[in-house]
């Protein structure tokens, strides 16, 4: 028994909220238990209503009406004062002692590549026994332009070095993804630097050829990105990306031994 959570984050509209909503109707039918918490103070509404809520805490609403803050500075101030009210936080989690969370956080990147907000709160967590993983969600639109995949990649880097915690990549709403390029797909899960590069070459101008091959190289040389495809109309893809996520955080080892599952290579993206 322990604590778990995937701290799922990505970009705005990379479909983070469905990747929880997903991962919490999988765990249902599953007769597993999972909690969902709700990081984002300007969430609207969930299909499964979070067992924690920050919106209990501060609204961005409320922040921007009566602070006059505009929606990016809100945010910003919205978790300064979570940070300064992490107590709250603390007695809210107090009721789940032996529980899997999954938090869904808001898609302002900066949060977790500029400023020390979410590394904040992913150490707090370790500092309360949590095993945390991240899950960052860059959408499959990503995937059609290499010169997007690049921005993505960086993105995804940065949260990494940035949170320090088990991380993982996952390519969300593959179900939207073209047929011509769901036939090299490969490239953009487990990329190889030289495709990259020369893709990157054909879409931006020559004098860009030297930066396109540095970032393919540092792609290539720290072993850092690899992407997991999630369909989220293909329970094999879910329960994939799942098992990753409870592999490196090592849930349910008390359980029963635990290996990712490679149903995914019989997986239909269709
Ligand atoms: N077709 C398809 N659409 C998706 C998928 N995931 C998300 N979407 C759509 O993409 C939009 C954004 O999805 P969300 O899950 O709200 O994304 P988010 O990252 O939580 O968004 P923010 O919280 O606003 O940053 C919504 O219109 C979703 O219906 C998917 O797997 N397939």
């Amino acid at each position: 028994m322990g604590r778990y959570c995937q701290l799922v984050m990505g970009p705005a509209g990379s479909g983070k909220s469905t990747y929880c909503q997903t991962i919490m109707q999988h765990c249902e039918a599953a007769k597993r238990r999972v909690h969902l918490v709700n990081l984002d103070p300007a969430a609207e509404r969930f299909e499964y209503p979070p067992s924690i809520d920050i919106r209990d805490l501060i609204t961005l609403e409320d922040v921007m009406d009566e602070l006059g803050y505009g929606p990016n500075g809100g945010l910003v101030y919205c978790f300064e004062f979570l940070m300064e009210n992490m107590d709250w936080l603390e007695e809210q989690l107090g009721d789940y002692e032996d529980d899997y969370l999954i938090l869904d956080c808001p898609g302002q990147i900066e949060l977790y590549t500029h400023i020390p907000i979410m590394r904040q709160i992913a150490q707090q967590l370790q500092l309360w026994n949590f095993q945390v993983v991240g899950i960052y969600c860059l959408e499959s639109q990503f995937i059609e332009d290499t010169a997007k995949y690049f921005a993505g990649v960086m993105s995804a880097t940065s949260a990494m070095s940035m949170l320090e915690i088990p991380h993982i990549n996952v390519m969300t709403k593959m179900d939207l993804v073209s047929d011509d390029v769901k036939d090299n797909m490969d490239r953009y899960f487990d990329p190889d630097p030289l495709l990259l590069a020369d893709d990157a070459n054909r879409s931006t101008r020559g004098k860009f050829r030297e930066l396109n091959a540095a970032i393919a190289n540092l792609i290539d040389e720290f072993s850092m990105v690899s992407f997991l495809p999630l369909n989220v109309k293909d329970e094999d893809s879910v329960a994939y990306i799942l098992s990753h996520a409870d592999n490196a955080i090592q849930w349910g080892e008390d359980q029963e031994p635990k290996e990712p599952t490679n149903e995914i290579e019989d997986a239909d993206y269709e």
